[in-house]
């Protein structure tokens, strides 16, 4: 059973319908990659799973419930962890500090002795920046930033872990070790659907891909049958079809208009 359930969801603004009867699931133990180009309804859908954003139509799913009414915060308490593209950590306070918080915030008093998914330095040194505890977040590399906010996010002991452009910022080891901690943390049990651009770490750690382009899904699939979908290649992995080369996915780019 799907730990999560998008349900024909429809998000319009005005005029514009930025999400279109999108349907798709995340599984525990997998991970789920949401891609497609930019404005196609990527974040929005994150803001409707989250609570952030009410669908125009549409359910939500969760954990075998209706949460399509339920507020942020209270999905939150239910396991929903979510990333950022921008980065929220507080500047002022220290990397061990911010987690700290985050964990004391969805934790109360007793998550200082520690939850699950371990005690603060054990969580940084689990995404590979316990190096920088001591160090002011508004002091820190960009990548590292992104890591103190997935340690932050997992301070939260998510079930659902929603990624929103994780690896931006991270160089190729980094991304690398990225991953591998992804496939830990579905290993686990968590369900992890993850927007991003970066197609390399997308194929290679996801188990279902869902493409959605101007609002809808055009395609769901394995990322073998992801590759080789005819409309996605349009759509969003671009090469040329002179390109004698255009099936060897080592030399796919993305094509972000
Ligand atoms: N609050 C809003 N008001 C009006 N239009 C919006 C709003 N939020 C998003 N949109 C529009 O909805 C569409 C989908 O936007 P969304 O940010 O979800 O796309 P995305 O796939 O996440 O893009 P990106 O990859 O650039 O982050 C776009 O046309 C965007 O301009």
């Amino acid at each position: 059973m799907a730990l999560l359930e998008v349900d024909e969801v429809v998000v319009r603004f005005g005029g514009v319908t930025a999400v279109n009867e999108a349907a798709f699931t995340a599984d525990r133990g997998s991970i789920t990659g949401l891609i497609g180009p930019n404005g196609a309804g990527k974040t929005t859908c994150f803001n409707v799973i989250t609570g952030l954003q009410k669908p125009t139509k549409g359910r939500i799913r969760y954990r075998d419930r209706d949460v399509t009414g339920w507020p942020v915060h209270k999905r939150a308490r239910h396991g929903v962890g979510r990333t950022f593209q921008r980065l929220e950590a507080f500047g002022s306070l220290t990397v061990r500090d911010n987690v700290r918080v985050a964990q004391e915030i969805h934790g109360g008093p007793l998550a200082w002795f520690g939850r699950s998914r371990g005690g603060v330095d054990m969580l940084l040194d689990r995404v590979g920046i316990l190096d920088y505890a001591d160090e002011r977040a508004d002091s820190i590399p960009t990548g590292t930033a992104r890591l103190l906010e997935l340690a932050r996010c997992l301070a939260s002991d998510p079930q659902l872990l929603l990624l929103d452009e994780p690896s931006s910022g991270l160089d190729e080891t980094e991304t690398d070790a990225f991953g591998e901690l992804l496939v830990e943390l579905a290993g686990e049990g968590c369900a992890v659907l993850m927007v991003e651009h970066d197609m390399d770490l997308v194929m290679s750690v996801c188990n279902d891909i869902h493409v959605l382009d101007f609002g809808r899904i055009i395609a769901s699939g394995t990322p073998a049958e992801i590759r080789a979908d005819a409309d996605v290649q349009r759509a969003y992995l671009g090469y040329s079809e002179s390109d004698e080369s255009a099936h060897d996915t080592s030399v796919m780019e993305v094509v972000t208009p």
